[in-house]
């Protein structure tokens, strides 16, 4: 059974749809990142399991238990909101055992999980300490240890680290990380960052506009976009999706494009469903540079712009009326500047079809 199945949800706010026609089922301890743009749905969609906003249409069962028509504080889920708000009157220690203080709660274990929570969280020093005196990375572990403290079947978290630093951001994406391969807690976790949603789920919720537009892993969703939008929101650079004509040759599909033409070999009974126009999508990294025309990089392009970031430089390079984004390792031939010469190695392929957005599988 599933740990969480949402079966049809909407939400509107006047003339807003928050939420349109919104199902799918988290398994068991399964971690679930729900990612998209500003607007997309997703506090909308976590209040609604929360029971903060009842949707207008659709169910929300827990363990085969119906959520919508329970209290709030009968769900079995606790959530964590992006703002942080400690009790300013409550030590940090307070504030973290303060959901253990219910009857039913008390006893001796209480100081013993307030303490294993604040050494998984590194807070450990700010316990006997009020909020004023905490930094932000501090206020929002504190936080987090109130909302992990009392095992629910169902953690909500609503973009938990957007405030945060780069540093501790990345040091806290591991310890939710550590924390749920320790509790094996079903997560439901909102973030417009698609990184942390890759770093952390074991499968993604890609909405917009309050539609699911691909359920998977991250590896399937990066692989496989479905659509043009998860195309473009998911990967860093985003993926590059070039015009291109495709015509069948010798039993293979060619496809060419101003400034290059790339034989694709068989792609199966799929490619006759394609118009001739279609997008030819390439990742940063299925492109090969090199300061000289060879066999393998046999385009020629205009670098025009290149982003040093240590390990790795990302270029800009003119193709045509296009600019591509591929990456280069630190050390390479090319250097940031002039012309260079591109080769093509996608894969899988990523054609496009312009006019319903949709990718050929
Ligand atoms: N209480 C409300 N009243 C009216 N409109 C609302 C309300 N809550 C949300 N909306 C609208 O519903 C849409 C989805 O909002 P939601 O907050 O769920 O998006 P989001 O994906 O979480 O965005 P963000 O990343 O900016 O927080 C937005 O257009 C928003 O303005």
């Amino acid at each position: 059974m599933s740990a969480l199945s949402i079966q049809g949800l909407t939400k509107r706010f006047d003339k807003v749809t928050a939420l349109a026609d919104v199902s799918f089922e988290v398994k068991p301890g399964e971690f679930i990142c729900v990612v998209g743009p500003t607007n997309a749905g997703k506090s909308t969609l976590l209040k609604t399991v929360a029971g903060l906003v009842r949707p207008d249409e659709g169910r929300i069962l827990a363990n085969g238990r119906d959520l919508v028509n329970t209290a709030p504080k009968d769900r079995g889920v606790s959530l964590l909101f992006q703002n942080i708000a400690l009790f300013p009157t409550m030590t940090g220690y307070e504030n973290i055992a303060f959901p253990l203080t219910a009857p039913g709660d008390g006893g001796p274990t209480i100081d013993q999980r307030v303490r294993e929570v604040a050494a998984l969280l590194k807070v450990g020093h700010v316990l006997n300490r009020y909020p004023r005196t905490f930094s932000g990375g501090e206020q929002q572990r504190v936080a987090i240890g109130r909302a992990i403290i009392k095992p629910t079947d169902l953690l909500l978290l609503d973009e938990p680290l957007s405030n945060l630093d780069a540093r501790i951001r990345i040091a806290l994406r591991i310890e939710f990380k550590k924390l749920h391969r320790e509790r094996r807690q079903t997560i439901l976790y909102v973030t417009h960052d698609q990184t942390e949603a890759m770093s952390l789920s074991d499968r993604i919720v890609v909405l917009n506009e309050g539609r699911i537009q691909q359920i998977g892993t991250p590896q399937e969703i990066y692989d496989r976009p479905a659509n043009l939008f998860v195309a473009r929101f998911i990967g860093t650079p985003p993926m590059n999706i070039l015009d291109a004509e495709v015509t069948s040759e010798g039993g293979g599909a060619v496809v060419t494009g101003t400034g290059f033409r790339l034989a694709l070999g068989d792609l199966g009974p799929g490619v006759t469903a394609l118009p001739r126009q279609i997008g030819l999508g390439l990742r940063a990294e299925d492109i090969r540079v090199a300061v000289a025309e060879s066999r393998d990089t046999p385009f020629p392009a205009e670098i025009v712009w290149a982003e040093h970031l240590g390990p790795k430089t990302i270029l800009d390079l003119r193709l045509g009326a296009k600019v591509l984004k591929a990456v280069i390792a630190d050390g390479h031939p090319v250097k940031g500047e002039g012309r260079a010469w591109l080769g093509f190695t996608p894969k899988p392929h990523h054609l496009l079809n312009r006019e319903t957005g949709l990718f050929l599988r």
